[in-house]
């Protein structure tokens, strides 16, 4: 296990490419469970999630190589279409290969998800949908057991428009008889890298990015060469990274396009951004308050509320920060308050006032964008900030500490 060990107030300088989407990647790998020919996948992110998925992929009998972020796989024959809990427990996006295996091979047996530190997190809605499409589906002794002859098209109606749940029908749509249409489908710009990844394999999507998504299920999908979209909260985080520290950073390769929501804020919070293409430069101009309520894409989304807390504990007055996605996305708040924040809960809302200063102290991660927000405390704060179990934050960014050290960050990687 590894720890940062971060000597903060340092203004960074200079510029940072953004990384594949951990969240447009590990879907788009699940689907190629659904592939009858290889896949070649270009700007996947080097992640510890990225290789649980893949090692998940493996265990059924998938041949894959994996080097300077190209994924060449082959998942046409599974010899396994079982899911063991020893992986899945390392990552609730595993509950991706459900609905390629049901569909594609008519069985799969699945270790539930379980919760995480965020939340309780059910996949109740995942499972119903395929229960409409036709499959049977028990729960035994923590694993999903689910058959079908062939799943059927349906109409499917989402009581929340869940984004792994959009993508698990969508996925399973793709070999099924008939139409399905998906009512109340989460809008997130990775379900519609995933629909345009299933497409060029042949797959009939129309609407991914609206909110009603159609399926018409074909007999077969090929394999094909794909590009996954930057990773907007990765480019989201580095632009709280550059407003914290008082710094001017160039955020080269940002899917501009879809983070309005990220960008109208901290323009809010007085940061300056300049956009041309998919590039973004930012700095500093003042610390304000904001307002933020966390919502489904297109609004402010919950990946990025640790981060603009942090950031906004400097402040020049009082931001409230209302969590709406998941129930339990405030563990970095202890840990920023020991770093001098004055932040307090009052049910899903943060109440932070902003100090002026922060200061580095001994911190632990407790979940991926938990760490990135200490991360971004410590680089502001005063002092040396040493943070423990950033095996949380490896699931999902690439590099982390290298592209700060570029940036002139004092950050180094220890064992622990
Ligand atoms: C791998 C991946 O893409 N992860 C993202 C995905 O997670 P994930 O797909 O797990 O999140 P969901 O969109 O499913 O969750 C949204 C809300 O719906 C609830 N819910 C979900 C499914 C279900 O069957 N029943 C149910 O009640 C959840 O508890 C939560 O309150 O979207 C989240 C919300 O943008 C992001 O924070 C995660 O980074
Ligand atoms: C919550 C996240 O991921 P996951 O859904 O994989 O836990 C995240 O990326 O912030």
């Amino acid at each position: 296990m590894d720890k940062f060990v971060i000597e903060g107030s340092k203004t960074l300088h200079g510029s940072v490419e953004i990384s594949g989407s951990k969240n447009a990647a590990l879907p788009i790998i699940a689907a190629t469970i659904l592939c009858s020919k290889p896949c070649s996948i270009r700007n996947v992110p080097d992640l510890a999630d990225i290789n649980t998925m893949l090692k998940l992929l493996e265990n059924m009998g998938c041949q894959y190589s994996f080097e300077n972020n190209t994924l060449h796989i082959d998942c046409s024959s599974l010899k396994s279409t079982k899911a063991e809990y020893e992986l899945v427990r390392k990552m609730r996006a595993s509950i991706l290969v459900l609905g390629p295996l049901v569909t594609k091979y008519n069985k799969a047996i699945v270790s539930l998800p379980g919760g995480c530190a965020i939340g309780v997190r059910p996949v109740n809605l995942h499972i119903e949908a395929l229960k409409a499409m036709g499959a049977k589906i028990n729960i035994e002794q923590g694993y999903i057991h689910a058959s079908a002859k062939k799943l059927k098209g349906t109409d499917i109606y989402l009581d929340t428009p869940t984004v792994t749940g959009t993508e698990n029908i969508m996925m399973a749509a793709t070999l099924s008889d008939g139409k399905t249409t998906i009512y109340n489908a989460a809008k997130e710009p990775e379900v519609v890298d995933l629909a345009n990844f299933l497409n060029k394999c042949g797959a009939k999507i129309t609407g991914a990015g609206s909110s009603t998504i159609e399926i018409t299920g074909v007999e077969n999908l090929d394999g094909c060469d794909y590009e996954v979209m930057p990773d907007r909260i990765e480019a989201g985080t580095f632009m709280c990274i550059a407003h914290a520290t008082k710094s001017t950073l160039t955020i080269k390769n940002a899917p501009v396009y879809c983070m309005h929501a990220i960008i109208d804020k901290i323009k809010e919070a007085g940061a300056q951004v300049q956009i041309n293409d998919n590039t973004i430069v930012i700095s500093h101009s003042k610390f304000l308050p904001v307002n933020i309520k966390t919502f489904a894409y297109p609004g402010f989304p919950t990946d990025m509320q640790a981060q603009f807390t942090a950031m906004l504990t400097l402040a020049s007055g009082t931001s409230i920060i209302e969590e709406t996605i998941f129930e339990n996305r405030f563990q970095h708040v202890a840990e920023l308050n020991r770093m001098g924040a004055n932040i307090s809960i009052s049910g899903n809302k943060a109440i932070v006032v902003g100090v002026k200063k922060l200061y580095g102290a001994p911190v632990m991660a407790t979940d991926l964008r938990a760490s990135a927000s200490l991360v971004i405390a410590a680089l502001a704060a005063e002092n040396t900030t040493e943070i423990l179990r950033i095996y949380h934050l490896d699931r999902g960014y690439e590099h982390l500490d290298k592209k700060l050290q570029v940036l002139g960050a004092r950050i180094k990687r220890l064992p622990q």
